[in-house]
Order: C-alpha cells, then structure tokens, then sequence
C-alpha cells in the first residue's frame, strides 16, 4: 500500500480509494455483519478491485507456494474442534445460523457436502471449484469467497459427528469415518442426484452382499462392494435397490413353465413360488424291470389293485377306515411339499383278503346285491388291474395337471376332514386328449395314489358283445367297485359307449342309459371310495348329459420336448440303448407331435430293425431313424386344436 498524507487522517475519513490487496483477512475493525440474503460482498474505504499486475502475480506466486503442498498432499480429515460449517458457511466462526436468505444462484456444494450428514445443495462459501466440498475442504480459505469476509485462515476443520444447524433432516453426521481423497475431477462437476455415483458402479446394494435367494438355491454372493465410492453429492449411498425378486420356473423336469398346451397361468402362478414344490414329479428312468417289462410285474396272486402287497394291519390302518369299508387301510398323510419333500411314500399297503376268498370279493362276504355272481367274478378276473403301482415321477412332464389332479381329486379324497367345504369330493373325473398321451397312465397313477384296487373296463370292449351284455357288465363293474373301496373304475374310450351320433343306433343307447345310471350313483358310484376316471380321445362325441356328470374334466396333451426326452431315454434304456446327448437331441427334436405311446412305438419299431427276435441287439440311432419313416405321429394339427377348443369350452383347466 502506498503511503500518503491522506492516509494520517482518521480511518473513516480515508477517500474512497481500492485497496491494494495483501491479505483477504479483514482485520475485526472491519468484519461485517452479513447483508440479510444474497452474497457477502466485501466493501473497505480503501478496497478497490483492480490489483496491479506485479501484485497478483506476487500473490499467484506465493499462494502457489504456500499451497501447493496441500494441493498434492492427501487428504486428512480435519481434526475435531476444528471450524464447523458455521465458518464456513458464513465466513464467521461459530456462527451456528443457517445462511441467510435464498440458496445462491446456483447449487454450490457447501464445503460440508461430500460428507454423510452435510446440508446439500446449501449456500455456501465454498466459491469458484463449483461445489467441490472436500477438495475445498483441502484448500485455503482466499478460495472462498465466503471467506473473504473473516472466514478462517486455516483449512477449515470439521467436528467429528458435526451435527450442527446446517444439516438437512435425515443426515446422519459423518461417523469419523475418514473419507477416501475423492479423485479432484470428480468434484469439479456439479453433483449428480443422489444415488448416483461417478461413472463406476452404482453403489446400490447392501454392504454385506445380496442374501442368497431363498429356494432357488443360494445364488453365489455378489463380490464384496468396495469401499463405497466417494458420491460426488456429497450424500449418502442411497438405500439398496429392492432384492430383484427370485426367477419364477417349475422345478420339477419339464419344458419351461406354459410349454405344454393348455397350462394355465394362474395354476402356473399360483405354484410358481412353492420352490421345489414339484420335485416329486420329477421322470425318474425306470429301473429296467429284469424281465424288460416296462414295469415289473406284480404277483397277481396277490393282486390288490395295483400289486399292492399284503401286510398285516398296523394300529394306523387300524384308526383309518375312512375307505376301507370293511377293510381298513393306512392313513395317507398328503405327500409334503417343499425342500423337505420325503420320496413318493409307498402307497398303503392293503389288508389281506383271506384267500378263500380269492380275488375280488365283498368285505361282508356278501356278492353285491342284484349282481349275478358269475358276472362278479369274471368282472373281478378280467377287469382289475394288477399293473405295478405308478408314482407322479413315472408320467413324464404334464406337471400342472398333476397337481390339478392331487389338488382337487387326490387330496379331498384322502383328507375328506381337511375339506370340510366340499363334502361331496369328485368322484368323477373326464381326462380327454391325443391317443397315448398318457390318460390311462394318470388314471393307474390316481389309483396308486388313492391306495386304491383299480378296475379297467375299455368303451369297446364292453360294447362289443351288444349293449345289453355290456350293460350288464358295467354295472358289475361298479358293483365290484362299491364293495371293494378304495376303488377306482378306469374306463377308457368312453365315447364308445355312446351311439355314433350319426347312426343313433339304439343298442348303443342302452349302453349309455346304463352308464348315465351308475354316473348317477345308482350302482355304486357314488358310494364312499369309489372313483371313476372316463378317458377319451374323441371328447366332441360326447354328449351334454355325458360330459356332465364328470365333475371334472381335464385335457391331456401331447408330451412337450423335455417329456419326450425322458420317454425316451426310458424306452431305450429298457433296450439296453444309450443315445449320446446329441443323438437324443436330435431324436425328441424329430419326434415333435408324438404321444407317449407313439414314442414306445417308435423304440420297438428300433428294436425290431436291429436284428432278428432274439438276436436283438440294442437298437442303435441308425435304428431309430430308420423307426421314423414307419412310426408317426397320428393328431393331426386340427385335431389338437380341436382338444384347445373343447378344453376352453367344457374343460377344468389347470
Ligand atoms: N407322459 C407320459 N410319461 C410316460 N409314459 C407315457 C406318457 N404318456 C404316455 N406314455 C406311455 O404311452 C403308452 C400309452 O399311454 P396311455 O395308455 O396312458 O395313453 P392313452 O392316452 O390312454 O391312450 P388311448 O387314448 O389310446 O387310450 C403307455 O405305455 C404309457 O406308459
Ligand atoms: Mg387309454
């Protein structure tokens, strides 16, 4: 400053003059108190603000020294005790109010901002880096302009856990936790909205990891984050995102959820997150009976339904009784769902029926009234079915209806007390579909679940000897049914029991007025125990009356690629075939449009052609592909739409 005779006079006489600066720290003579809103502008007698040119860079000079070792020195937390926000915000230490007046023009980052619990977006003195808090922090005060006015000569200095006026609602103070030197570039833009970091990753999940998923397995932890990025904002890591919800699928081994025709997607839904529910679905392969049969053979002496065998009553068959008539059979606790699902258990063993009695007989020893004893005992010998018993496992795919069938037939007729709404479960039930698909599989595999004695009847074969005859049979058939329950009557080809629609012929009518009566319950059906499961290929043959005493009615469709798969793989390996995966690959893909029985066709066709009976040797895929020209598939596209169109209209859905 240039001394001149001005200058002897009192201060406030001073002429207006600019003042040659050397230092921006106001001596207290000169502190301001802050004009209410608005900057804090800095106005001395002697001030002035142009400098010369030697003395700024003078200043450029000695700043540059005096500086530049903070500049590059990294950064250290302020001590405790050291200037808080007031300082800074106000240029005045201590100074707990808020900044006065509206936000600055712009959002400045206040020196505090960067740091958990720091006013965003506040006015503060933080002046020319653009919101640059911590790299502010780091500098000295004649960079702020807040500052020019009494601001500290020091960095500022920031209280540990500062939890002064400034800060927003919601912030919680920083911890101590020292802060990472921010990367000075990042903090030279203006700060991004929270939840948003510098251009790395967002800073989006929870220190520890996502959790792993529960029922889908646990899903491999995410890496640990790293140490969270320095949000420019100056605000904390916004909360973690929601964790993303599971990935929806059937468990069990089929096609992806909605591949197989007709699944509805609120059973789909429904079941979607009961992980792991469909497990006891899953198609195991067969073990290969000795003899090559599909299923071992059951003894037939001993033929209680599905082969069950004899055992003596335990005290739980004793309690049960709820099917067992005269014959008590063990309680069937409905198979548990769910990751601690137990093996299919082995259905109930039946009581052993005295073998004087042999066969098919009336617990009470008494023939079923009005039914000729004759035809009792050539329905017991010729219609029940000593087949080996079948688990969900052994029907490949149809997974929806599986559990449409356990859920709204299986469980109401083991559990009757658990479904005291519906007193009067189903006893009827229509599955409808393709020729092999698989609907007198499902009709043995209810019997086994039911821990029933199963009784076939085909539509044809009772039609055959004139429907009188036919009658007659069928209702011994529903006889022998009511006074052996649990029972279920399998008839398949159902629409042969009713007149061709175009020849109304009245033979077949009789036939039909017999099987509406039993329907009815007139002889039998409707008794305790006793299930009847129609099948057909031909549903639009039915008529109303028909169709309507099936309470319910399901469509079985053709077996979706992964079904084929496991069909074939079955078959073959009974054959001693091992295809390779790309072999089977290309197999299940030839044999699109294939039903269950279509595809045992195609590996005996194999098997056939891989040398003369008895020289067999396993079929080979040269075999196979050889089977293909003979054996196909017999729905045709409009037929199968047709069964879509009868299961929209008539069907149950599942
Ligand atoms: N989903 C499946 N899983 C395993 N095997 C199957 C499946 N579908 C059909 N099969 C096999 O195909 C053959 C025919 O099955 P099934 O007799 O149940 O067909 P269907 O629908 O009753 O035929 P139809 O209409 O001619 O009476 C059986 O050997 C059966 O084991
Ligand atoms: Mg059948």
């Amino acid at each position: 400053m240039h001394w001149t005779p001005e200058h002897a006079q009192p201060l406030n006489q001073w002429p207006e003059q600019h003042l040659d600066v050397s230092s921006t720290t106001p001596s207290p003579a000169h502190k301001l108190e802050l004009p209410p809103g608005g900057r804090q502008r800095c106005h001395y007698a002697w001030a002035h603000d142009d400098i010369s040119a030697l003395t700024a860079s003078n200043l450029l000079k000695r700043y540059a020294e005096k500086y530049s070792g903070v500049l590059d020195s990294p950064y250290e937390r302020p001590t405790v005790g050291g200037y808080g926000d007031a300082t800074f915000l106000n240029g005045a230490k201590g100074d707990p109010e808020p900044w006065p007046g509206p936000e600055p023009p712009y959002p400045l980052a206040s020196l505090h901002e960067g740091l958990p619990g720091t006013k965003s977006g506040s006015g503060g003195g933080s002046g020319g880096l653009g919101g640059s808090p911590v790299l502010a922090g780091n500098l000295p005060e004649p960079l702020y302009a807040g500052n020019a006015c009494g601001g500290p000569s020091a960095a500022p200095e920031y209280a540990a856990g500062y939890g002064g006026g400034y800060l927003a609602q919601g912030y919680c103070a920083q911890t101590g936790a020292a802060l990472p030197p921010p990367p000075p570039a990042a903090l030279l833009q203006p700060p991004p909205p929270p939840g948003y970091g510098p251009s790395g990753p967002l800073y989006n999940y929870p220190a520890g990891g996502y959790a792993a998923q529960p029922g889908y397995g646990a899903l491999p932890p995410p890496p640990a984050p790293p140490p969270a990025p320095y949000l420019t904002s100056g605000l904390p890591a916004p909360t973690p995102l929601p964790l993303p919800a599971p990935p929806t699928s059937y468990s069990f081994q089929t096609a992806a959820p909605g591949a197989e025709a007709g699944v509805s997607l609120k059973r789909k839904a429904a079941d979607d997150g009961a992980e792991g529910r469909y497990r006891k679905y899953v198609y195991e392969p067969a073990k290969a009976a000795a003899d090559g049969a599909s299923y071992p053979a059951a003894d037939s002496s001993e033929c209680r339904g599905n082969g069950f065998r004899a055992k003596p009553l335990g005290a739980a068959e004793e309690a049960s009784g709820k099917y067992g008539g005269g014959v008590p059979l063990k309680v069937l606790s409905s198979p548990v769902y769910g990751p601690q699902l137990e093996p299919f258990e082995k259905f109930p063993e039946r009581a052993p029926v005295p073998a004087s009695r042999g066969g098919f007989a009336v617990p009470s020893g008494e023939p079923p009234k009005g039914v000729d004893p004759g035809t009792l005992e050539l329905v017991t010998s010729k219609m029940v079915d000593c087949g080996p018993p079948v688990q969900w496992a052994d029907v490949a795919g149809q997974g929806a209806l599986k559990a449409a069938l356990e859920e709204e037939l299986v469980w109401p007729l083991l559990r009757p007390p658990a479904y005291p709404v519906n007193p009067r479960s189903p006893r009827t039930v229509l599955l409808f579909g393709p020729r092999g698909a698989g609907k007198a599989l499902l009709g043995r595999c209810l019997a086994t679940q039911l821990g029933a004695t199963l009784l076939r009847l085909r539509g044809v074969t009772l039609a055959a000897p004139g429907a009188a005859e036919g009658a007659r049979l069928l209702q011994a058939a529903f006889a022998a049914a009511r006074c052996r329950p649990p029972a279920v009557l399998l008839i398949s080809e159902l629409d042969a029991l009713l007149p061709a629609r175009d020849d109304g012929a009245a033979a077949a009518g009789a036939l039909q007025v017999q099987l509406l009566a039993c329907l009815d319950g007139s002889c039998g059906a409707g008794a305790d125990g006793v299930l009847v499961v129609g099948t057909t290929s031909r549903p639009s043959a039915l008529d109303e009356a028909t169709r309507r005493r099936f309470a319910l009615r399901f469509y079985v469709a053709l077996p979706d690629s992964p079904a084929r798969g496991q069909i074939l793989q079955r078959a073959l390996a009974q054959q001693g075939c091992v295809l390779s995966e790309p072999e089977l690959a290309a197999l299940v893909q030839g044999t699109q449009g294939f039903s269950g029985g279509e595809l045992g066709q195609l590996c005996q066709q194999a098997a056939a052609g891989a040398g003369l009976p008895g020289l067999q040797r396993p079929p080979s895929y040269k075999d196979l592909e050889a089977a293909l020209a003979k054996v196909g598939p017999r729905a045709s596209p409009k037929e199968l739409d047709s069964f879509v169109e009868w299961d929209k209209m008539y069907g149950s859905g599942h």
